[in-house]
């Protein structure tokens, strides 16, 4: 629950639609616009637990999608009828880079699995900053301090 000086960054709004193999469940995330320490408002993101990919279109606002494999990162700028592609292995998280809402409907396989915890240990490889002219910019960030999220 968000609490006073504890502004929603973020919302999901999932369908209900089981999240079992077959199913393909749906969800429209709404990113608010702002920064935090110079950085853009992301979702937390996450790995699935199982080798699936997902789909996202670009809804409403501009903002990315960054993808890491633990490697690498590839980072997809996202517009309304932008279509992003998460292959099976890379975790992801979107940012919102522009001045308003950013919203974008996923599209998954019901058995794909959310795991957060890979992102909290191995992070996402880069933190998406706003640059002077108000432009994102990726800035390479190693992998957290354990503990840390
Ligand atoms: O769960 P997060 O990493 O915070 O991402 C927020 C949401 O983004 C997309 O909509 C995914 O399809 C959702 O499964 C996810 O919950």
């Amino acid at each position: 629950m968000a609490e006073a000086g504890d502004p929603v960054v973020y919302e999901v709004v999932s369908s209900r639609v089981p999240e079992t193999s077959g199913e393909l469940p749906q969800s429209v995330t709404t990113i608010h616009p702002g920064t935090i320490g110079g950085e853009f408002h992301f979702t937390r993101g996450h790995m699935h637990t199982r080798a699936r990919g997902e789909v996202y279109l670009g809804l409403t606002g501009t903002g990315g999608l960054l993808t890491f494999d633990g490697r690498r990162a590839v980072w997809v700028a996202m517009a309304p009828g932008t279509i992003g592609y998460i292959p099976p292995g890379w975790a992801h998280r979107s940012v919102n880079t522009g001045d308003e809402p950013y919203r974008f409907l996923a599209v998954y396989p019901g058995d794909a699995g959310h795991d957060h915890a890979w992102v909290a240990e191995n992070g996402m490889g880069h933190r998406v900053m706003r640059g002077a002219s108000g432009e994102p910019e990726l800035a390479p960030f190693p992998r957290p301090a354990a503990g840390s999220r």
